[in-house]
């Protein structure tokens, strides 16, 4: 193999994906390391395994043995290039990873616990193994920045204490790749007004008017927006001080992001499989609950984006379950008839391309 393709590396909240592109953006190898904390799974082109992986570092190590496995190392490659969820309010679009904007993806850990500590272990595992490789961060952040300031801005002042508390929005990766690929995957030109929906571990909306983000379900943090796989989504910012006040600011933060979601209302599992799986009320309570309030956000998009043209589906729930989809569906039935499309997360392809014009650009190289 020459020493030209982008390794991606898709750090998400219960899974790591890695996918190999040359430079003509064809994928020639992928790797997925799936249900972290859970039932682990590991696939690398068409084996598959069930694996123990406990936890992120795991993962990551199961990736590592997969491309060592398909001899795959350093001299196969032009560079790695990572999904960070979090840019913080510096880094609005993609870059190479200097010192600084490790500094900056660092600094941005507390608004992203649960995504910046697992792209920052594999930045810094690359540059252990591969120290001469260049590596690029394509972030989440980033599509959502022609969201109107009245989208973005929250009801504080303007004070020093509330520097970068803004709505960044995120997922904005797979809203990117969606809209580039919309018309080669369909066969239909991109509706004027398309929701978005990213349903995976973690879930958002996007309002897209004519290909741009103008609203988003997220926030300043992942956290908020829809009820997730363990997040708890929108909540009262009286709840939380409330939690704060009763169970300290650490507890409180463990709760709302680890401990919620689908898996603090079934009490079983934040994996939609399993909860699909199960007949225990709790389950099926939580996959209502998941449902509803897709709809119920999914009005303030479509008054965002004034009317609706059509509905896509996407992320390892949006693209799989059926029952879930149709559900949503159902309660947006209201509309009208409103077409609606299905299409895979493209992410790791869209941060591939992001790294070629980045390593175009001479005037970028470190
Ligand atoms: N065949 C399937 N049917 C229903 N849900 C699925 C299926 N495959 C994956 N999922 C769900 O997708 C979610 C993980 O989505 P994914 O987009 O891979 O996660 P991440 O947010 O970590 O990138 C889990 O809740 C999982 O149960
Ligand atoms: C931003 C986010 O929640 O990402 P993921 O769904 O991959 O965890
Ligand atoms: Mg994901």
């Amino acid at each position: 193999m020459a020493r030209a393709h982008i390794l991606v590396i898709n750090a998400g909240s219960s899974s790591i994906k890695a996918a190999l592109f040359d430079t003509d953006l064809h994928e020639v190898l992928r790797i997925e390391a799936t249900g972290i904390g859970g039932a682990g799974e590991v696939r690398s082109g068409d084996s598959r395994s069930e694996t123990p992986l406990p936890d992120h570092k795991a993962a990551l190590g199961a990736i590592f043995d997969a491309l060592a496995a398909q001899g795959i190392d350093a001299t196969d490659l032009r560079a790695v290039a990572h999904r960070v969820v979090h840019g913080g309010p510096e880094l609005t679009a993609s870059a190479r990873i200097t010192p600084q904007v490790r500094a900056a993806i660092a600094d941005a850990v507390p608004l992203a616990p649960l995504h910046n500590p697992h792209h920052l272990a594999a930045i810094d595992a690359v540059a252990k193994l591969m120290p001469d490789l260049p590596q690029c961060a394509t972030f989440d952040t980033a599509f959502h920045a022609t969201n109107p300031d009245v989208a973005r801005r929250y009801a504080v002042p303007d004070v020093p204490e509330t520097d970068g508390l803004q709505r960044y929005g995120f997922h904005g990766t797979s809203f990117a790749a969606l809209v580039k690929g919309f018309e080669e995957t369909t066969g239909t030109p991109l509706p004027r007004r398309l929701l978005a929906l990213h349903l995976g571990n973690g879930a958002s909306l996007c309002a897209i008017r004519e290909g741009q983000s103008v609203a988003t379900t997220m926030g300043f943090s992942p956290l908020s927006g829809l009820t997730m796989g363990t997040r708890a989504g929108e909540i009262d910012a009286g709840a939380v001080l409330h939690l704060v006040e009763v169970m300290g600011a650490e507890a409180a933060s463990e709760m709302l992001y680890h401990d919620s979601g689908l898996l603090g209302l079934s009490g079983i599992s934040s994996d939609m499989r399993t909860l699909t799986a199960s007949d225990d009320p709790r389950a099926r309570f939580a996959r209502e609950h998941f449902c509803y309030w897709i709809a119920r956000q999914s009005g303030s998009m479509i008054a965002a984006m004034q009317g609706l043209d059509g509905i896509v589906f996407t992320g390892g729930i949006g693209e799989n379950d059926a029952d879930i989809r149709n559900n949503v569906l159902a309660q947006l039935s209201w509309l009208g008839n409103i077409p609606h499309w299905v299409i895979p997360a493209a992410e790791e392809q869209q941060i591939a391309r992001d790294a070629i014009t980045l390593l175009k650009d001479h005037r970028l190289a470190p």
